[in-house]
């Protein structure tokens, strides 16, 4: 008697002339013929055992697929769970989630890198004694800003810069003694370089909200002496700001002479010219925008939504703190913003369609995949998901148009009172989009420099083309335009060091 699955077997061999000969290799040796030409790869098709049971003859379905990738990411959360479990253990060992686990995998895990016991060579800034109120309600008792410094500050005080950092890096813009680790901006910072230390005193923040060193979700919260966690206030940029100007007060800087940023960065750039213009003498602004575009809303909201809805997110509903990290969102999450991160004419010159292994899977095939696979991995433990999750919302609550300058006032009040519940007056008269935005940047009258760039998908060139349109339509007349063609999209100002740094060089001279 033919049984089912040996008809389906001979159908597949009578058809496998017409398959492509590797496939129909694969067919003519499969016991279990999988239903689709899909399944014909090395992991679905099983060698033909001597003998066959008769639960074997009775199956038609494809043998599963494997999914290496996913039994990767298993075996990183048990061996994290086995650290935390060793770790609560009287006498278990005390690498934890620390990163002294030196025998590690570095693909698997262990360690949060923004475990403060990994960082190193930044300075600290403390307010305390008078409680710091956030713009959506929320109350700070006190909170500390990691900061780092290049170059000296001159006896005026007058040659400062304050760079402010894209959505997840650190104050580690540039090595030095204490922190030898290349920073993020390494080859922009130094003598003869665009931010030049031999004329500037450069400063860089990790900004309020963040987790390398300053205060942000995964602080302790001095009234429980546990993380803040979900109960962390949102964060504005604005707030941000007005927490990097008490630490420019403590160092007695009044007056800087640039206030340079791309990214998020960059949004802070502008925010902190339009809210303290007497302070900025010059601004820069890379790869950023004046409210932020739906678009860029979209793709950060899926981010958000994949990695809230990680297990260890959502069954703790973000006290994770502990406990098992959301790895898995984190590393999905940072796929998606590789993607906003670069562009499509980049990967095809870089990945073009080459393939790992040349076999049909689920799990990373394409090298793209691969590339996206590793980004993500490399940096599901790099930084706190909270902080990831407020920041990102952070950016998507920025908009500097302004419909009354009351509103614009509003934004530079001092952060130690309560702000007014009390509506803003309404326009005198209906504003246009544009001029909403002057108004809010109406106080932008120093020499600006926008630069964006054409393979921009996050922060598209349009976005920075109404940054110039509006300040000018304020009056200001010393904006200067800069746009850069290439491939590298949103991540130019990492990228790209001889033009942007040029620019930058430019218009700091
Ligand atoms: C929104 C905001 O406010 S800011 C957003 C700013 N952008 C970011 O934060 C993204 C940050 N980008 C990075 O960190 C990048 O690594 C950069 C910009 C610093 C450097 O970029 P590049 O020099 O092009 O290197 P890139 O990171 O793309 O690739 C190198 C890594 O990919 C790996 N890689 C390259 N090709 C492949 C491949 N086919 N498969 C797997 N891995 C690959 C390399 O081995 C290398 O790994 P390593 O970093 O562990 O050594």
């Amino acid at each position: 008697m033919i049984t089912t699955a040996t008809a389906a077997r001979q159908a597949i061999v009578r058809q496998a002339g017409a398959l492509p000969r590797s496939l129909a290799a694969m067919a003519r040796s499969c016991t279990v013929v999988p239903t689709t030409c899909r399944a014909y790869s090395a992991s679905a098709c099983s060698p033909k055992p001597a003998s066959r049971s008769a639960a074997d003859s009775a199956s038609v379905a494809a043998a599963p697929l494997e999914f290496p990738c996913l039994d990767k990411l298993d075996r990183k959360t048990s061996k994290l769970q086995e650290i935390i479990r060793s770790s609560r253990a009287p006498s278990g060992s005390t690498g934890a989630l620390d990163g002294t686990d030196a025998a590690r995998d570095p693909n698997e895990g262990p360690e949060p890198h923004y475990s403060t016991k990994q960082l190193k060579g930044y300075q600290l800034f403390h307010h305390t004694g008078r409680d710091f109120y956030l713009d959506n309600g929320g109350v700070l008792p006190q909170f500390q800003l990691a900061y780092e410094t290049w170059g000296t500050l001159n006896a005026a005080k007058t040659n400062a810069i304050l760079l402010h950092t894209g959505l997840s890096a650190s104050s580690h813009a540039k090595s030095h003694a204490e922190n030898p680790d290349l920073g993020w901006w390494e080859d922009y910072i130094g003598p003869g370089l665009p931010l030049d230390t031999n004329k500037y005193f450069i400063i860089c923040t990790n900004c309020l909200g963040g987790c390398y060193g300053s205060t942000g979700p995964s602080s302790i919260d001095p009234a429980t002496g546990e993380p803040y966690a979900a109960r962390f206030p949102f964060v504005t940029l604005w707030d941000m700001l007005r927490a990097q100007k008490l630490l420019l007060e403590s160092l007695g800087i009044e007056t800087l002479h640039a206030s340079v940023g791309a990214s998020m960065g960059g949004m802070q750039s502008l925010a902190l010219a339009a809210m303290y213009p007497q302070m900025v003498q010059r601004l820069v602004t890379i790869s950023s925008c004046a409210r932020a575009h739906p678009y860029s809303i979209a793709l950060r909201f899926v981010q958000r939504q994949v990695l809230m809805a990680d297990p260890a997110y959502a069954s703790t509903r973000g006290n994770y703190y502990g406990g098992l990290p959301p790895h898995v969102g984190m590393k999905l999450a940072r796929e998606i913003a590789t993607i906003t991160y670069r562009s499509g004419p980049e990967w095809e010159k870089r990945f073009g369609r080459r393939r790992v292994t040349g076999e049909a899977s689920l799990c990373p095939d394409f090298q793209i995949e691969n590339y996206l696979d590793h980004q993500g991995e490399k940096f599901s433990l790099q930084y706190d998901a909270n902080s990831l999750l407020w920041l990102s919302k952070a950016m998507d609550m920025f908009d500097m148009a302004a419909t009354s300058m009351d509103e614009v006032a509003w934004r530079k009040r001092l952060p130690f009172t309560p702000p007014s519940s009390d509506p803003l007056p309404d326009p005198t008269e209906p504003l246009s989009d544009d001029e909403q935005l002057a108004l809010g940047l109406s106080e932008v009258q120093m020499p600006t420099l926008v630069l964006g760039v054409t393979s921009d998908i996050l922060f598209p060139l349009a976005q920075q083309q109404e940054i110039a349109r509006v300040l000018r339509l304020a009056g200001n007349k010393q904006v200067t335009s800069y746009v850069l063609d290439g491939d590298y999209g949103h991540d130019t100002f990492l990228l790209d060091k001889v033009n942007v740094g040029a620019a930058v060089a430019g218009h700091l001279a």
